[in-house]
């Protein structure tokens, strides 16, 4: 790459070792978790949501069981503020619910801001400047102590307007870009902000350490998080809380390691939405926490519904590919990831109470609102006979042997090739009724009797060339008999009958559904299919569907008995 001794590392290790979160292997409890979709997701989009998008959203939250929300930045915009007032003169916030908003350290803004929550029954309120080496030379132009006066001029403006409204109000502090001020500055600012709000037991206060712009890997978020933790001043009575952003596209990894690094608390957004290339993504850090059998204390049992009202009032799309809620995430097209997902089901039934493992899928989709048809398996050219028979079992009935599956599976990838398309079932199911069940080229299947004496002797009456005629065979079976007369009849030759049957139930209907494999003189299985509500019928249409493929395959001309008789 050009021009790469332009960039250099920007970020700041902790002057003392602080590793200890690697010593632990997973995540055990559900942080608390702030919902800032409202705010930072907000504020990223292209058209901010309206009045009616916020409230929709802000139902969304709630239902999904978020206890912590942002809710805006209501100095910001008349939208802004008429969404809060709305919220509280509407008693549309549930009592185990706290709103939290946001302002700058700014006097005419935080007055705003506490005008905005009159009314409130609780509310946090968010209080960020700045820190970074480089905002503090660029943008404010300000030294260390000036910036820490900005921070303090704050905390002490929102207990003055704090005292002066009614209604309980939490503090929160961030030193915006944290990510890129040094860890003992990071450490000073946020202990001087402490000491002015005094935290207690019963008035606790939020620090919110954000990876404003994500500059490293995450193991060093981690250990500035474990860092900050150790040597904030009131630590037991301050929430640690974590904001990652993705500009490394490592939000999620950043929340887990600073969550075991000591973070009690986690600010994001559904699907990752916000500034850039957004927040984390608690969709995701909650269903990870759940493929680990710890409850994420959300409720994420329906994410399409989810995701459907996320794109609508954003105007944003979910990535096929994203975590969990992707259209294609639980979908396997290729051949040997269907044959194991497949086999994993089998091998899962009637062991339901024990933990999942199904290969390839990290959690069942049905627990999250997915739906095992099209949303698993799905076919192209890169599938196999594994997924190609579940299709055809699951949505049809059609359970075939597996030797059919395999010839089967190869001539719907031939399909899908030529035409360069996936195939939906339907089309899976017309190829197999086309190909296999009840041909009746060039040899139709019309009628049989039976007589019994040592063998079975059958006189058979089939259709060739729209030519009516009979022909008998003699056998140790009903089939055998018929196997007989069309080889003995029609100079053709196969062995080695491969023989299943089923029954079929769809809605009300039952049929018995029955499959014949031939082995002709090159030694190619040809295969065939019955289905007819009687059973002996469902068979001997097997055997010349069987029969039927064989002879088109080898291009055959049917040479007819001279002691055949026409009807
Ligand atoms: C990382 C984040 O996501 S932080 C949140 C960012 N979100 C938003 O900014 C969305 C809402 N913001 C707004 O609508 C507007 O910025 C407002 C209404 C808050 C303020 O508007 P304005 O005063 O017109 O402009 P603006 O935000 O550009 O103000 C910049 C000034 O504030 C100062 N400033 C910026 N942030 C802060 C802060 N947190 N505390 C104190 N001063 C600040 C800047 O240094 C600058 O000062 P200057 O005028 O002396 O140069
Ligand atoms: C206001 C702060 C927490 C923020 O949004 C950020 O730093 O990304």
């Amino acid at each position: 790459m050009k021009n790469v001794e332009k960039y250099s590392r920007s970020y700041f290790m902790p002057p003392v070792t602080s590793r200890k979160w690697m010593e632990k292997e997973y995540i055990t409890e559900a942080p608390v978790w702030c919902s800032v979709d409202l705010r930072d997701g907000n504020q990223a989009l292209v058209v901010p949501l309206t009045l009616e998008e916020k409230l929709e959203y802000f139902q969304l939250l709630v239902k999904i069981g978020f206890k912590e929300i942002e809710v805006g930045f209501p100095a910001a915009s008349e939208t802004e503020y008429t969404f809060l007032r709305t919220l509280i003169e509407q008693n549309l916030i549930p009592d185990d619910v706290t709103i939290q908003v946001l302002t700058q350290s700014r006097d005419h803004i935080i007055e705003k801001t506490f005008e905005s929550l009159k009314g409130v029954n609780k509310a946090i309120v968010h209080l960020y400047n700045s820190t970074s080496l480089a905002q503090r030379d660029q943008v404010f132009k300000k030294s260390k102590e000036e910036i820490i006066d900005i921070a303090v001029s704050g905390a002490k403006l929102l207990q003055k307007y704090a005292a002066a409204t009614e209604g309980n109000f939490i503090f929160q502090y961030s030193p915006e870009s944290f990510t890129g001020t040094e860890l003992d500055f990071a450490l000073e600012i946020c202990n001087r902000v402490l000491d002015v709000w005094q935290p207690a037991a019963d008035n606790k206060v939020i620090i919110n350490l954000p990876a404003t712009v994500s500059l490293s890997m995450p193991h060093v978020y981690a250990s500035q998080i474990e860092f900050m933790s150790d040597h904030l001043n009131h630590r037991e009575n301050v929430i640690l809380s974590i904001h990652p952003h993705n500009d490394r596209g490592c939000g999620v990894a950043d929340a887990e390691l600073a969550m075991l690094a000591g973070g009690q608390r986690i600010e994001g957004t559904l699907f990752g939405n916000g500034e850039r290339t957004g927040n984390v993504d608690i969709v995701t850090l909650a269903l990870n926490m759940f493929s680990h059998g710890v409850d994420p204390q959300l409720d994420f049992e329906n994410t399409p519904e989810i995701r459907a009202v996320y794109e609508r009032l954003t105007n944003m799309r979910v990535h096929e590919r994203h975590p969990y809620a992707g259209k294609l995430v639980f979908t396997a097209f290729s051949g040997s990831h269907q044959d194991a997902i497949t086999k994993g089901f089998k091998w899962r039934e009637g062991k339901e109470s024990e933990h999942w493992k199904v290969p390839y899928l990290v959690i069942d989709p049905m627990d999250i609102g997915r739906e095992y048809e099209g949303d698993i398996i799905r076919i192209n050219s890169q599938s196999g006979k594994g997924g190609i028979g579940y299709l055809l079992e699951q949505q049809y009935s059609l359970d075939l042997p597996a030797q059919m599956r395999e010839s089967f599976g190869y001539n719907v990838k031939n399909v899908s090739d030529h035409l360069n398309k996936e195939l939906m079932p339907h089309e899976i199911y017309d190829i197999f009724i086309d190909g296999y069940v009840n041909i009746k080229t060039p040899v139709a299947f019309i009628d049989y009797q039976f007589t019994k004496h040592d063998d079975f002797q059958t006189v058979l009456t089939i259709c060739i060339n729209d030519e009516v005629q009979e022909i008998t065979g003699v056998g140790n079976g009903r089939l055998d008999a018929i196997s007989n007369a069309l080889q003995t009849k029609l100079g053709i030759s196969f062995t080695d009958l491969v023989y299943k049957e089923h029954a079929q139930e769809i809605g009300s209907k039952s049929n018995a559904v029955s499959y014949i494999g031939i082995t002709d003189i090159n030694g190619t299985v040809n295969w065939g299919c019955g289905i007819d509500a009687d059973i002996m019928n469902s068979s001997v249409k097997a055997l010349f569907s069987a029969v039927n493929n064989m002879i088109t395959s080898l291009k055959l001309p049917i040479q007819m008995d001279s002691s055949l008789t026409t009807k």
